[in-house]
């Protein structure tokens, strides 16, 4: 951590604290000031009626002394609870801002890169827990310092008047104790960053032994004990790391015990014969011994909290880069409105690849998808379909070359002004665990609490029988995790999802583009037959990508794209091609006789 990070560090986290909760942090303030003096008063008042009673003091004297004693027992009894509730009470308000901070800090990235990187995912696991527990830490760290501060104070106050020496030899002594502790939470911050892929696996792990969807072939294949072996595995992995910063530490505390009780242990023997040639009271022993305690936890604490803070402030870092990282799609500033399409979008030269580390997936596409047509991409798996749906969405931007909309280049767009403009269904749709209704509504979240819109969309899609069929219809909840506790969710087939999920894009129906990859994969052939139709009314006059292997859908397409290895081979209509004679009038004929030797062994 530079120099420079430190302060501003501290200044975010105690502008979150302030935000989030100005009462709490206020009470918490105070409150831990007031458990700081309490002690120490304490401390004053014994020492007065040790003194007083040898002294013979007077009883309202004495009376008064054993009052205040009173007074600082019953403070130093209900100040921690009142302080422990308003730190809690902070901790959560502060809880909250983070969440919001951070989740709205993911959501600003446009697109994809960030969130597929893995050093992004370890640095927003760490955010995420750092951005909960470091305000936390630093503020109650910072309370116990200043609190253990004031107790020190009095108490170095006690013993300068006893023995100034010893005061300058306790505070020496702590000294090496601060910076072997920070070099300690140096080490933590570095193990907690190197241990992090380990802890996301351990996660991902455990997600495969329990989630049902991934039970089914845990089950078959026999993959229980093996996942479990590979998380425990991890385990272990993290928790060696994790035992070798402790150990250190283990070792490092055990030192400082042994100089700080030497120290102690020097002091008491000074102050008892001290006593015993009558230089001290016995009173003076007694808050000497208390002073020389009270210094040393003091001390202690301070230093403990200090290596605490200062780890908690290494660890926020994370959330600091999460919050301020800028976005990973560029929006220019004041970007152009997305005008309805009039002519159409096209690729230019569109050169991309994941990242410098990998190939190039599409390779100097040049593509015009005309407005109020339909083109249909076809390709062997991994041709770059996908890739160029994604491209055509700005979820990524091409590293050479451009897309345009109407002309205009999708980086001078807003993303999700643009995206306004798309319905689309991706070849890894998304089942959420929510109810059906809400499945589709997600399409166009101004359509919640519209029934005839939803139902609208699902009857294009070919799924309101299935849905209407379900024990609370559209209301019911498609999870097995998180049905009513009385009542499990209900499940619907692989293709029963994936036509609500052509129901969600559908439902963006009045939208400038339809981008649809591989929307009947999972169909039975009537259903995909019936869907098809139906989207070919829906598609038609409309702007429209499909993506499919079963060339039979996409023969109707006003342009049909053959795309290999990341380039275009042939374009034209499904009569062109037949009559060109290529590889899609090859894969056509190959699909084609598959059917037809089909039919003959039924024959
Ligand atoms: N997020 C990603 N990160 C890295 N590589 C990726 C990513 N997504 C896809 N790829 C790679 O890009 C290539 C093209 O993938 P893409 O999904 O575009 O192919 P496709 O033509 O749609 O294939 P399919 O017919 O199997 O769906 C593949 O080699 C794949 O491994």
């Amino acid at each position: 951590m530079s120099g420079a990070a430190t302060p501003r560090r501290i200044a975010v986290v105690a502008s979150l604290a302030w935000r989030a909760h100005r009462g709490a942090t206020v009470a918490a303030v105070v409150l831990a000031l007031l458990g700081g003096l309490a002690p120490v008063a304490t401390a004053w008042l014994t020492k007065l009626v040790l003194d007083a009673l040898t002294e013979g003091g007077g009883t309202d004297r004495l009376l008064l002394l054993a009052a205040g004693l009173a007074g600082c027992g019953l403070g130093l009894t209900v100040l921690p609870h009142a302080g422990t509730y308003a730190q809690a009470q902070l901790r959560r308000a502060v809880r909250a801002l983070v969440t919001d901070r951070l989740f709205r800090a993911v959501n600003a990235h446009a697109g994809l890169r960030r969130l597929e990187s893995p050093a992004f995912q370890d640095t927003l696991r760490l955010a995420y827990e750092s951005g909960h527990s470091a305000p936390d830490r630093l503020i109650s760290g910072a309370l116990t310092i200043g609190q253990s501060a004031v107790a020190m104070s009095g108490f170095v106050v006690t013993l300068l008047m006893v023995n100034p020496v010893l005061v300058a030899v306790i505070v020496l002594a702590a000294l090496p104790a601060v910076w072997l502790q920070l070099g300690l939470s140096k080490e933590r911050a570095g193990t907690m960053w190197r241990i992090s892929p380990g802890m996301r696996r351990q996660v991902f792990y455990g997600e495969l032994l329990t989630r049902p969807e991934a039970a089914k072939e845990v089950r078959l294949f026999g993959l229980g004990d093996f996942f479990r072996t590979r998380m425990l595995g991890e385990l272990k992995a993290t928790d060696d790391a994790e035992r070798r910063v402790d150990l250190k530490a283990l070792r490092r505390q055990g030192l400082l015990a042994l100089v700080g009780n030497g120290v102690a242990g020097g002091g008491l023997v000074w102050a008892v014969l001290a006593a015993a040639s009558g230089d001290l009271t016995a009173g003076d022993v007694t808050v000497f011994a208390a002073a020389v305690a009270g210094v040393q936890a003091a001390l202690t604490s301070i230093v403990d909290r200090w290596a605490d803070a200062h780890n908690a402030l290494l660890m926020f870092g994370h959330f600091v880069t999460v919050t301020e990282a800028v976005p990973d799609l560029p929006v220019r500033a004041g970007p152009r409105p997305v005008p309805e399409l009039r002519e159409g979008i096209e690729l230019r030269d569109v050169w991309f690849r994941y990242s410098e580390e990998h190939p190039w997936i599409l390779r100097g596409v040049d593509l015009f998808i005309p407005h109020g047509r339909s083109v249909a991409l076809v390709g062997v798996n991994g041709a770059g379909k996908s890739t160029l749906v994604k491209l055509l969405c700005r979820l990524y931007d091409p590293d050479k070359g451009a897309v345009t909309w109407d002309g205009t280049d999708l980086r001078d767009l807003d993303p999700a002004e643009l995206r306004e403009r798309i319905g689309v269904v991706f070849q890894d749709f998304m089942e959420y665990d929510l109810t059906a209704g809400e499945n589709i509504m997600l399409g166009d979240l101004a359509a919640a609490g519209d029934a005839e819109r939803i139902r609208a969309a699902a009857e294009r899609a070919g799924v309101h029988e299935a849905v209407a069929a379900l024990p609370r219809g559209y209301d019911t909840m498609l999870s097995r995790i998180f049905g009513d506790q009385e009542e499990a969710g209900a499940a619907l087939s692989g293709g029963q999802w994936q036509r609500l999920a052509l129901a969600r894009a559908l439902l963006r129906q009045s939208r400038d583009l339809l981008l649809l990859d591989e929307p009947s994969s999972g169909l039975d052939a009537e259903a995909e037959h019936a869907v098809h139709a139906s989207l070919r009314r829906h598609r038609h006059g409309r702007t429209s990508v499909l993506i499919s292997h079963r060339l039979g859908a996409v023969r109707e397409a006003d342009l049909i794209v053959v795309l290999d290895q990341g380039r275009i081979t042939e374009r034209g209509t499904h009569e062109e091609l037949m009559a060109l004679d290529g590889e899609y009038a090859r894969l056509f004929a190959l699909q084609a006789s598959g059917y037809a030797a089909r039919e003959g062994e039924q024959v």
